[in-house]
């Protein structure tokens, strides 16, 4: 007779085994190689407050520690070949363990199929959204080509098989998340600055901190309100005694509590 296994109860944002009672956010950034992930993870972590672990940086630490997994990560990454998941995924609950943060941005994971079943089933997370940056190959290359970071994998060979894994591994992925309306897709092409300002409205809601103004009464509130919006660029919401989102509060020239 056989056995009668339960199907994994997969939490949205709660990793019940993994951190105990502890409620986490994670958002994975997909996008092919060279799309701008990294680039957009740190700006994230300066203005919102996450930690950013990278699975590929992860994975090349652990090359560097002289791990048992070194010699076998370091030349599927030459090969650009997707590193098995118990790997990658015990390097980053390793990560997310130690973090006293609550709010994960995941880069560069799940790059496919089994590393996001193997995740759900392992951390029982699923990701708050999925940050997906949308770049032709054509340019990705032109950035990869121009990187300089001494990285192996960094080389013309190497970057067309990674993008070969990323249309037949990685993009199924992003449209099983699509398929629960889980993705923001964003247009990676553009500028620099242009896509963050994209990512930074997506992120909004998690801005890091707040303050509130106590106004004594309904009336001076609305004229705190007023002077903050007075200027087009000055963005506020909250009601009498609300919270301003550090959004609003990084648009302010100054604050001033009546
Ligand atoms: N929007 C952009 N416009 C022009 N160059 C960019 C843009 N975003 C990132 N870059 C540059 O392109 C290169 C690749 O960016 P980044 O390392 O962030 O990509 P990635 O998606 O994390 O790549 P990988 O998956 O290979 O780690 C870097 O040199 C970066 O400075
Ligand atoms: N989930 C992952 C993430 C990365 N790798 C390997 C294979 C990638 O080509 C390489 C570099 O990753 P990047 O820095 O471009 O995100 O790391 C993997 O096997 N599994």
């Amino acid at each position: 007779m056989g056995s009668v296994v339960d199907a994994p109860v997969v939490v949205e944002g709660v990793a019940e085994n993994m951190l105990g009672d502890k409620k986490v956010t994670v958002v994975f950034v997909l996008g092919g190689p060279g799309s701008g992930k990294g680039t957009q993870c740190a700006n994230i972590v300066e203005h919102f407050g996450f930690t950013h672990l990278s699975a590929g940086d992860l994975l090349r630490a652990e090359i560097k520690s002289g791990s048992e997994n070194g010699t076998m990560i370091e030349n599927m990454i030459k090969e650009g070949k997707i590193v098995p998941s118990e790997v990658t995924i015990k390097l980053l609950q390793d990560a997310m363990i130690k973090n006293e943060n609550d709010k994960f941005l995941i880069d560069g994971f799940p790059r496919n199929e089994e590393n996001r079943a193997a995740f759900e089933n392992v951390t029982k997370i699923s990701p708050a959204f999925v940050l997906f940056f949308d770049c032709s190959e054509e340019e990705m290359e032109r950035r990869l080509l121009g990187r300089n970071q001494g990285r192996v994998d960094d080389n013309i060979e190497t970057i067309r098989k990674r993008f070969k894994v990323f249309v037949d591994s990685s993009l199924p992925v992003i449209e099983h998340y699509n398929a629960k309306d889980k993705v923001k897709k964003i247009d990676a092409a553009k500028p620099i600055s242009e896509v963050f300002e994209v990512v930074k409205a997506i992120f909004a809601p998690y801005a890091k901190l707040g303050i509130q103004l106590l106004a004594p009464d309904k009336i001076s509130w609305i004229r705190v309100m007023e002077w903050l919006n007075r200027d087009k660029k000055r963005t506020t919401e909250g009601t009498n005694g609300g919270v301003l989102s550090e959004k609003a509060l990084l648009e302010c020239d100054y604050i001033s509590v009546i």
